[in-house]
């Protein structure tokens, strides 16, 4: 199966959720004349890191979020990997990816796990502790957000439940393009699997963004790269090629994760 996927790449106003799902809602209208799959967005789409103001701008229970992506993924028949967006619940702000498939059914919620001291996540934002594990067009897919790309032992405990598409969604400053890049086709290597990965561009009051966001197959093969500016990244990617990578070299069946475990323990002793 051929899947056709377009990360929109989104410039985001600050601390404006009006704003940003009316260019959201603009932008899925213009991709979707071009009959794509999966639709994918970045990190905080709806506030970006307006993280002062998160207790009047964060969307109570996700509710807003997920009455708009559905009704859109309905109504152009597309899957939206939803970015995330500052949810409040009555136990704290947290940093949310909704999935919805064609019918707009949510099929997926994962809250991001490691929160990023640098941009203060810690100070405003409780972190989750649910798999970013989801389904979508009968694939097993995991979701995660950002900084977790840095984590690698959380990635693997999704793709050796047998996920093959890793969704990254991010708001990953310009300094560190060169990290993203490199975790990025690292992920895709060692985990066998496609990487979709959609940052956003633009700047705000603290960060300018680097954009690239990035499609890499599970070679490592980098099949599309944006450039720092906001644009539809598209990209068609083949399914088949996971099981391809995963039988040519077996990593999955090499593993043995025994030693790991008795190894962290042992150094730990010994230190
Ligand atoms: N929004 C983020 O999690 C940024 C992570 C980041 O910049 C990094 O270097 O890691």
């Amino acid at each position: 199966m051929t899947l056709k996927i377009a990360c929109l790449q989104l410039d985001i106003a600050f601390g404006n959720p009006a704003e940003n799902k009316r260019h959201v809602q603009q932008e899925i209208e213009k991709v979707c004349q071009s009959s794509v799959d999966v639709i994918v967005l970045p990190e905080l789409w709806t506030t970006g890191y307006d993280l002062a103001r998160l207790d009047d701008i964060a969307d109570e229970n996700g509710a807003d979020t997920k009455s708009f992506i559905s009704k859109l993924a309905r109504l152009h028949n597309v899957c939206i990997v939803a970015g995330s967006i500052a949810k409040k619940t009555a136990a704290g702000i947290t940093n949310t990816m909704y999935i919805v498939n064609r019918d707009g059914d949510i099929v997926g919620e994962y809250s991001k796990l490691h929160l990023f001291q640098l941009m203060d996540e810690h100070l405003y934002l409780q972190s989750g502790e649910s798999s970013g594990l989801f389904t979508l067009e009968q694939t097993l897919c995991a979701g995660v957000i950002c900084y977790d790309i840095r984590f690698p032992e959380w990635i693997r405990a999704h793709t050796t439940q047998g996920a093959e598409l890793l969704f990254v969604v991010a708001e990953w400053p310009q300094p560190r393009l060169e990290h993203w890049r490199t975790l990025l086709q690292a992920r895709a290597i060692e985990n066998q699997c496609y990487v979709i990965a959609c940052n956003r561009a633009g700047k705000d009051p603290n960060n300018q963004f680097a954009g690239h966001s990035l499609v890499i197959d599970p070679w490592g093969v980098i099949l599309a790269e944006a450039d720092e500016h906001p644009c539809s990244l598209m990209a068609e990617i083949q399914l088949s090629k996971v099981k391809e990578v995963r039988k040519q070299i077996p990593i999955f069946q090499d593993r043995r994760p025994e030693h790991y475990i008795s190894a962290e323990k042992n150094f730990q002793k010994n230190s």
